[in-house]
């Protein structure tokens, strides 16, 4: 008979293991509030993700067909040229070997995920750039062309239990999703996430989902129109594809980024800002330390109250912040 493999943990899994230095911790305790637990929970020391362990051996060389520095071929040149012009006629495809700007966008286009675990993670900030550079390994695209929301710490029940699990969503192009890719994704996204939130693959549900061109759009237009408008001539040019705007529209002036978020968490916001953020990561990146030269150094508040209090100030009626608890 078969097994569910939602239900039984593989052999060498390790559920909820806290490796030390993680930015993971266990999954939820039932009783208390996620800010309750989390202010339970120790603070990681480093922004260290993966530390080995002794059921995983460490891998010193980057897995097969990750793309590295090759090595010169040993190939007889004309072996060599005779090889790599039977490749370009085979794998030649609808779109490759086309105009550049087609080549570019498809290049670029974006992979975003969709990260639903019952795990808390300490350092979301390091988590969640962790996994946005295997992302963009394993799709080969640059860092611009990948999103991911992380829903963390959430009451879920997986396979019938609360044991640490994670559901995976990546939309994309059908063109990155193809079966053969999924299949060896599958296994080394899985093997990433065990790695950094804890999680067994056997709990670990990925959901490759096609994104067909026509329904994704980027500047008021869809990746159909667009390639359709390269074909004719009339595409518009996109100056780097997710760029910033040149100009900040009057709506964006009045919306923050969870970047800026982390440099403005304790002081008051506009009131208009729409659906923010959960929580503020703790550390910005570099180049927004730098840029924060004017501002005053200030104390970090429990994040989930302090980014409250920046959206909403005193201002908040005592029968509608108990629906925000
Ligand atoms: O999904 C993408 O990566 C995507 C959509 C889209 C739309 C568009 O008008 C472009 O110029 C590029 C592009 N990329």
């Amino acid at each position: 008979m078969l097994e569910n493999p939602l239900r039984k943990p593989g052999k060498n899994s390790t559920p909820g293991t806290h490796r030390p230095g993680s930015p993971v911790t266990k999954p939820p305790c039932v009783g208390a509030s996620f800010a309750q637990r989390k202010a339970l929970q120790p603070r990681p020391s480093d922004a260290v993700i993966v530390e080995g362990n002794n059921v995983m051996r460490s891998i010193d060389r980057p897995p097969p067909g990750d793309v590295i520095g090759r090595s010169k071929s040993r190939l007889h040149p004309d072996v060599s040229k005779k090889k790599s012009a039977y490749f370009e006629s085979e794998f030649a495809g609808p779109n490759r070997g086309d105009d550049p700007a087609k080549t570019r966008i498809f290049d670029e286009a974006m992979v975003t995920a969709e990260l639903n675990t019952n795990v808390i993670i300490g350092d979301e900030f390091a988590f969640i750039t962790d996994l946005a550079n295997h992302l963009s390994n394993r799709y080969q695209r640059p860092m611009s062309s990948i999103t991911i929301t992380l829903h963390h710490g959430i009451c879920m029940l997986f396979g019938g239990t609360f044991e640490p699990a994670c559901t995976l969503t990546i939309h994309t192009l059908s063109r990155l999703l193809q079966p053969v890719t999924n299949k060896r994704n599958a296994i080394l996204i899985q093997r990433h996430l065990h790695e950094t939130l804890g999680v067994v693959s056997t709990r670990s549900y990925i959901r490759f989902e096609v994104t067909p061109e026509e329904n994704v759009a980027i500047g008021g237009k869809t990746l159909a129109a667009e390639i359709e408008g390269i074909s004719r001539g009339t595409a518009d040019r996109k100056l780097g594809m997710f760029g910033k705007p040149s100009k900040p529209s009057r709506i964006m002036k009045s919306v923050k980024s969870l970047s800026s978020f982390k440099s403005h968490s304790m002081i008051n916001l506009s009131e208009n800002v729409a659906n923010p953020p959960p929580t503020t990561p703790e550390t910005p990146p570099d180049d927004e330390r730098t840029s924060q030269v004017e501002e005053k150094p200030h104390k970090s508040a429990p994040r989930r109250k302090s980014l409250r209090v920046a959206l909403f100030g005193n201002k908040i009626s005592p029968d509608k912040r108990e629906t925000l608890e």
